[in-house]
C-alpha cells in the first residue's frame, strides 16, 4: 500500500456520483430501436421531464432504471450502482391503471408497502416508525380519510394520492413519475406537484417526470428529455421546446409558442389538444 492511499479519505462510491447515469444506452424490441446512444446524467436535486408521442419510450425508460427491462447496450447506474429491481433508494409513480372494486387491500397497506427493503430495527420501535412515516404520507397527499377504505371502492384520484403517497414515503433520492398528474383535479395537481418538487430540491431527489403535457410543471423543469421516433434532444425546455428543436425532431412543421407563460405546440398529433385547449382559456 502507498502513503497516498493510505492518507487519502475513503469516499463512499455515491458520494460524486449522479442520481441517475446512463452511458450509450440503446433499447430494443425485436428489430424496432426505441432509443439509442443515450448519455443521460441526473444530478441529485434536478427535475427531467420527459416528453415524447405514445409509445417512444418513456416508460420503458423508466423500467431500465427500475431494473424492471435490461438495455440493449450500453450501462445504467442508479447513484453509482448498477440498477437494479427493488433498490430503495427509488421511489416510482407508475402509469395509472384503474383498479378493479374487487381490490381489497387498504390505501394504507398500499403505502407501507413503499417502505419494504427499509429496516428501522425489528420491534416496537421499528413498527412505530413505520406508522409514522405512512401517517405523514399520508396527510401530505390528504389521504388520511380514507386510508383504511379497500382500493377498488375509491375514485381514480383518490387512488393516484395514495401512489404518490407510496412513492414518496420512503424519501428516495430517485423519484420516478410516470404521468403522476392524471385524474386529479387541478388543485390536487398543484399539490401533487409541490410535493414532487419538495422531494428534489429539500430533500435532493433526482426526479423523472413522464408527461405528455409539461405547462403544469413547466416552472419546475430544469431540463427536457424529448423521444420521438428513435431521436432525442436533452436540454433546459427553451432549448428543446422550440419550433425548430421540434420540427427537427418530428421532421415536419412544428409550431411552438409562449402564450401567457404557457407553451402551446401545434402540428403533431400529440400536441394539437394543447391548441384547444389554450383556444378555450
Ligand atoms: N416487453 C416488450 N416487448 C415488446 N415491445 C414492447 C415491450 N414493452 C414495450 N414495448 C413497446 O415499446 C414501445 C414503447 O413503449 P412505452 O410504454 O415505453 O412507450 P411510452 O412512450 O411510455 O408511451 P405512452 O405515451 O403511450 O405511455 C411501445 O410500442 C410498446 O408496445
Amino acid at each position: 500500500m502507498t502513503a497516498k492511499s493510505e492518507t487519502e479519505p475513503v469516499l463512499a462510491p455515491t458520494s460524486t456520483a449522479p442520481a441517475v447515469r446512463l452511458r450509450g444506452a440503446e433499447l430494443s424490441y425485436g428489430s424496432r430501436v426505441l432509443w439509442s446512444g443515450l448519455d443521460l446524467d441526473v444530478a441529485p436535486g434536478e427535475f427531467l421531464a420527459v416528453l415524447g408521442p405514445n409509445g417512444s419510450g418513456k416508460t420503458s425508460l423508466l423500467r431500465v432504471l427500475l431494473g424492471l427491462q435490461q438495455l440493449s447496450t450500453g450501462s445504467v447506474e442508479i447513484a453509482g450502482a448498477p440498477a437494479r429491481r427493488g433498490s430503495n433508494r427509488i421511489g416510482y409513480i407508475p402509469q395509472q391503471r384503474a383498479l378493479d372494486a374487487t381490490v381489497m387491500v387498504r390505501g394504507s397497506d398500499l403505502v407501507g408497502l413503499g417502505l419494504d427493503g427499509h429496516h428501522w430495527g425489528t420491534g416496537l420501535r421499528g413498527r412505530r416508525e413505520r406508522q409514522r412515516r405512512v401517517a405523514a404520507a399520508l396527510r401530505a397527499v390528504e389521504a388520511t380519510e380514507y386510508a383504511r377504505m379497500p382500493l377498488g371502492l375509491l375514485s381514480g384520484g383518490e387512488q393516484q394520492r395514495l401512489r404518490v403517497a407510496q412513492a414518496l414515503v420512503s424519501d428516495p433520492s430517485v423519484l420516478l413519475c410516470d404521468e403522476p398528474l392524471l385524474s386529479l383535479d387541478i388543485a390536487h395537481q398543484r399539490k401533487v406537484s409541490r410535493l414532487i418538487a419538495n422531494q428534489a430540491r429539500q430533500s435532493g431527489a433526482a426526479v423523472l417526470f413522464v408527461t405528455h403535457e409539461i405547462n403544469p410543471v413547466l416552472p419546475l423543469v430544469d431540463r427536457v428529455l424529448y423521444l420521438v421516433d428513435g431521436r432525442f434532444r436533452i436540454g433546459p425546455p427553451d432549448e428543446v421546446m422550440n419550433s425548430a428543436t421540434l420540427s427537427e425532431l418530428y421532421r415536419t412543421d412544428v409550431e411552438v409558442a409562449r402564450v401567457g407563460g404557457r407553451l402551446v405546440v401545434a402540428g403533431t398529433d400529440d400536441h394539437d389538444h394543447h391548441v384547444q385547449e389554450a383556444e378555450k382559456a
